[in-house]
């Protein structure tokens, strides 16, 4: 049987002495840490690790080694997070007419690959686009939407957030642009994947805009949504090659499976906490 665990995350101005704070708390209260990243932001000068850690049942105290953590985090002015690692978040995702990247999630979750509770699918279109998926056990949530109704309906996406209690939003090429207030609001847990290797051909069309421009790699890119379009903190981020042979359709149809594996890959990193946010940049501590 294994044992609970939980991850840690954390990030504050780099400086002598945290990794012997933080593990020395862990062991004081109980805790056996299993697995550490860090990395030391020079640039920055701020300090990033990722600890998982498990215990005896019931051997550790979590709102002592909370409270211990928030003594630590008070002395090195150290964000962090504590997640019991058997705790799945709620996750709710966002889809246009273009429902590959939906398919993918859907398939990969029912598998039992991505570790979180799917609690609801949010459409501009109606649920006849989606006749070939199965969204059993899953509420689909038909929100049309047009530039005059564009706040209503995003007041109603915002509604179904909310009521379902979602922690992390996916836009799986959901094609509008969220408000800067709706961006806000989702700051750090809304991850989009966009249809190119950004920071190219951002926006609309970008493969037609990449076929006009005659590349000769394509790629996707999942990043965090802000206010900017398509300039949230990155990633992760795939190409493959192409040709002048290709046309736009080429593209389309070639980049399906890179938006697919890019967008599964930062789904799961953020459901393990594996994704801390650097200012403008991410730090992922892959596997
Ligand atoms: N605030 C943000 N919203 C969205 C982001 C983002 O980074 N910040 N990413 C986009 C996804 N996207 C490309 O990946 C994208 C989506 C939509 C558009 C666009 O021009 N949409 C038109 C309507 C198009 C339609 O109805 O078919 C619009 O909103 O007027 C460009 C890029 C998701 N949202």
């Amino acid at each position: 049987m294994p044992r609970p665990e939980h991850v840690l995350t954390l990030s504050c101005p780099n400086r002598p002495g945290i990794v012997a704070a933080v593990a020395t708390t862990i062991f004081e209260h109980g805790g056996n840490i299993r697995e550490a990243q860090q990395y030391d932001d020079v640039e920055t000068r701020r300090f990033f690790a990722r600890i998982t850690l498990d215990h005896p049942e019931d051997a550790l105290d979590v709102p002592a080694l909370r409270a211990g953590l928030d003594a630590v985090a008070d002395r090195f002015s150290m964000q962090f997070a504590l997640r019991d690692r058997a705790e799945r978040r709620k996750v709710i995702v966002l889809v246009s007419k273009f429902d590959h990247c939906l398919a993918d999630i859907l398939y990969r979750w029912r598998l039992g690959e991505l570790p979180m509770d799917l609690v609801g699918i949010i459409s501009n279109h109606g649920r006849e686009t989606y006749q070939h998926l199965d969204f059993t056990g899953v509420p689909f949530h038909y929100l049309p939407v047009t530039k005059q109704t564009k706040l209503e309906q995003e007041a109603e996406v915002w509604r179904v957030i909310r009521e379902t209690g979602a922690e992390l939003v996916i836009l799986a090429r959901y094609m509008q642009v969220l408000s800067d207030g709706l961006a806000a609001k989702l700051a750090g847990r809304c991850i989009n994947i966009h249809h190119s290797f950004l920071p190219g051909f951002k926006g609309a069309r970008p493969y037609h805009q990449a076929h006009a421009r005659g590349v000769k790699l394509i790629g996707a890119t999942a990043h965090f949504v802000t206010a900017d379009l398509d300039e949230g903190p990155i990633i992760e981020q795939d190409v493959e090659r192409c040709s002048h042979n290709d046309t736009p359709d080429d593209l389309v149809r070639q980049g399906r499976d890179i938006e697919r594996r890019v967008l599964s890959r930062a789904l799961l990193w953020q459901l393990e906490d594996r994704i801390l946010l650097n200012g403008a940049r991410t730090v992922v501590f892959r596997d």
